[in-house]
């Protein structure tokens, strides 16, 4: 018999989440039945998700919704040895029982010397996000100039990077200083904090006066108001991420995009990188191909111990992370 703990939504959030709407719970797993295996999760991912989903799908006293790289400990299905690690979406829990139908293997190149929390990042969910966010949503061709704000977290770093392999121009922005000097490192051509530039407009037109052909937006709100005026004509917008508006208890009003696009007839669409499911394995393999080769960099901010979850999660919300932002049972 197997006791594992688990984090459940004690209270809806309200504004910004804190660490009382979380409740730390322990359950009974049941022996295995044949076909089931047990996993134990090696590291979480927290997302920024977990805050508009959690407000749209879930009830109180439900077990936060996540994914982790776990091991599997137990199995009772042919199909998965124990030792085997998978990425599984079982939520905020130590331990969990599957079936072995939700689970996905890391791909069987992956190198023994490169973090298996990558899938979770880099060559997981958020780097797919930006791949086919950027191949697909913006069509990036080489010579463009690409604008991404939250440059330095987890998807942002992968857009910047992969926009440089295409043979872009890179424009990032970030919550910190320390985040521009990272982005810097990573081969951006031009980052500002968008936290101590007196102008967001003036920092937008000094780093691409001509303006930008591709603007990968993971923030939403003001930014992306003041941003879509600076789009080339014929310029596309992917509507990746709102994080600065998912903790807004009241609507955020306009500025309203429709005179910019009609004027630069551009082309905005939003996206969930489900849609390319189809193409997972191609994703991936690309990746994990740049990451082996070094020419996609990765950082990750890893917070030690299960039971700081909710920290780990709320601190992501605040900017806290440069790279993903990862819990390490
Ligand atoms: N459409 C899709 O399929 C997917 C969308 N996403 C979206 O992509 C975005 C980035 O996700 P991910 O890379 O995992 O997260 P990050 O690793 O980028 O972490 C979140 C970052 O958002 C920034 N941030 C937080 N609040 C604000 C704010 N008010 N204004 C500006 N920036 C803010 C912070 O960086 P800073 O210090 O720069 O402020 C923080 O570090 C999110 O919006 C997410 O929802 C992610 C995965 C899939
Ligand atoms: C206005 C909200 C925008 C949110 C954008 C975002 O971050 C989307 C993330 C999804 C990503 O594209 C694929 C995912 O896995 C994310 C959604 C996960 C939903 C969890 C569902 C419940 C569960 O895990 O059991």
């Amino acid at each position: 018999m197997v006791t594992a703990k688990a984090w459940v939504l004690k209270k809806h959030f309200e504004g910004f989440p804190k660490t009382s709407d979380f409740d730390l719970k322990k359950i009974e797993l049941p022996n295995l039945k044949d076909g089931e295996l047990l996993l134990e999760s090696v590291f979480l991912s927290v997302d920024p998700y977990m805050r508009p989903y959690s407000q749209r799908d879930m009830k109180e006293g439900d077990i936060m919704i996540g994914t982790q790289v776990a091991r599997i400990i137990e199995s009772k299905n042919p199909a998965f040895t124990v030792g085997a690690f998978v990425v599984a979406r079982s939520g905020w829990r130590t331990h969990a029982i599957s079936d072995g139908k939700d689970l996905q293997r890391l791909p069987s190149s992956w190198p023994e010397s490169l973090p298996k929390s990558l899938a979770l990042g880099t060559v997981g969910m958020p780097g797919l996000t930006a791949y086919f966010g950027l191949l697909e949503v913006c069509k990036v061709k080489p010579g463009e100039t690409v604008l991404v704000n939250a440059a330095a977290g987890a998807v942002g770093s992968v857009v910047g990077q992969l926009a440089k392999i295409g043979g872009c121009k890179v424009v990032g922005s970030a919550g910190s200083d320390d985040k521009v000097a990272y982005l810097k490192k990573i081969g951006f051509d031009e980052a500002f904090n968008y936290k101590t530039v007196t102008s967001l407009d003036e920092a937008l037109r000094k780093a691409s006066p001509d303006g930008y052909d591709c603007f990968f937006d993971n923030v939403g709100g003001e930014f992306a108001s003041i941003a879509i005026n600076q789009m080339k004509k014929y310029g596309r917008i992917a509507v990746c991420g709102a994080i600065s508006q998912y903790n807004d208890s009241m609507p955020q009003k306009g500025p309203y995009v429709q005179v910019p696009m009609i004027f630069k007839e551009l082309q905005m669409e939003g996206f969930i990188v489900t849609r390319w499911n189809n193409r997972w394995e191609e994703g991936l393999k690309a990746l994990l191909k740049w990451v082996v080769e070094g020419k996609v960099k990765y950082h990750e901010q890893v917070t030690e111990g299960f039971e700081n979850m909710p920290t780990a999660f709320i601190g992501m919300l605040k900017g806290e992370n440069l790279g993903k932002a990862i819990v390490k049972v």
